[in-house]
């Protein structure tokens, strides 16, 4: 039997539940100057940082050995320009390690409630997901907020977090507070968290930790298949999935969606494949934006691979290298959709 990582879902399904407090709590609190644009251009806002900080001092206490790749760091608020943001940040996490959440008297693995933490503590929390990844070892991903402009929109994004050993994603947890608990009926309430272990199958959870349902990805048929796909047109080829929806006849539309919310979708039932093809631009693809999301659709009964049909690496650092894209969908479709992309791929190249 694989190993089943218990304490390492228990203190990940906190740390996220916790850092979900924080990122939907400070949503309907965010004025202007709290996000930032970063260098490759993307918005990173109080909440992505702070609810870094807040995994990570769960992280360091619990593991204390263990190296985090993390998306944020923490030099913009180290400079003078910062302090405001700073401060913001500081009392978000310490708001968020101190508040009584219902997860018991669990003082053993610092999943709390805590005692408030130094600025200078929290900066370095953040700044603790600074790991290079590689292939050996154990390693956490953190992608704090993941599909930050879905968040500014107030439409979906995800807090992700996932333990790879050795280059192989042992455990997912994601946590999607705008989404629908139950899809069939959306009116009754938003906010689940999906978790995964090797070989120990896929679930879902309610935002405050209750109601485990197993997962599994359904059959699709031609008539069922559809495509998840980015919102953001600059993330993913969405003429690309258009050109791939003919091919194989689907007719309904793709469901547009940010974040790895996609994969807990697709783990769900909800949409037959997601589909990520590059734009073009030389983007390469983080591990924290993948690694959850491959153990739970795996986990559900599903394949996840590039459009080579060749697994993602996560042992190559930061990034997945050099990018093929990603194909994720239940066993029986993933064949067929691949063999699309790969017929597709063809024409473009005989074009040319
Ligand atoms: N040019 C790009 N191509 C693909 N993904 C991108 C690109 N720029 C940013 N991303 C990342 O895509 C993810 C969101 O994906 P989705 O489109 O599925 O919602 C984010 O992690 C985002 O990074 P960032 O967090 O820096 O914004
Ligand atoms: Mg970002
Ligand atoms: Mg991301
Ligand atoms: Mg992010």
């Amino acid at each position: 039997m694989s190993h089943s990582y218990a304490i390492e879902e228990q203190v990940a399904v906190a740390a996220v539940r916790r850092a979900c407090h924080l990122t939907s709590s400070v949503f309907n609190r965010l004025v202007k100057n709290e996000t930032l644009t970063k260098g490759d251009k993307s918005p990173v806002t109080v909440g992505d940082y702070a609810a870094q900080a807040v995994i990570s001092s769960i992280l360091h206490h619990a593991f204390p050995g263990d190296p985090i790749v993390g998306e944020e760091d923490a030099s913009d608020l180290r400079a003078e320009e910062g302090r405001v943001l700073k401060d913001r940040i500081i009392e978000l996490a310490n708001e968020a390690l101190t508040a009584e959440l219902g997860l018991g008297d669990s003082t053993t693995w610092g999943i709390g409630p805590g005692q408030e933490k130094s600025a200078e503590e929290l900066l370095d929390a953040i700044d603790r997901g600074n790991h290079p990844g590689g292939r050996e070892g154990r390693m956490w991903t953190i992608d704090p907020i993941d599909g930050t402009k879905g968040f500014l929109r107030g439409e979906q994004y995800a807090v992700c977090l996932s333990l790879i050993v050795d280059a192989k994603v042992q455990l997912g947890v994601i946590g999607c507070p705008n989404l629908p608990v139950d899809p069939s009926a959306p009116e009754n309430g938003t906010g689940c968290i999906f978790t995964a272990v090797r070989g120990h199958g896929a679930q879902q959870l309610t935002l405050n930790g209750s109601n485990p349902t197993p997962l599994v990805i359904p059959q699709t048929t031609p008539e069922t298949l559809n495509f998840l796909e980015s919102v953001e047109a600059a993330h993913s080829s969405h003429s690309f999935n258009d050109r791939i929806s003919s091919i194989l006849n689907i007719t309904r539309p793709s469901t547009r969606m940010d974040s790895q919310a996609k994969y807990c979708c697709l783990a769900r039932g909800e949409g037959g494949a997601y589909l990520r093809m590059p734009t073009g631009v030389g983007y390469r693809e983080k591990i924290w934006d993948h690694a959850p999301g491959q153990v739970l659709v795996e986990e559900a009964g599903g394949v996840v691979t590039d459009s080579r049909g060749e697994p993602l690496d996560f042992g190559l650092g930061r990034t997945l290298g050099e990018n093929f894209g990603v194909i994720a969908a239940g066993k029986g479709a993933h064949s067929r959709v691949l063999a699309a992309v790969q017929e597709a791929l063809n024409e473009t190249k005989a074009k040319v």
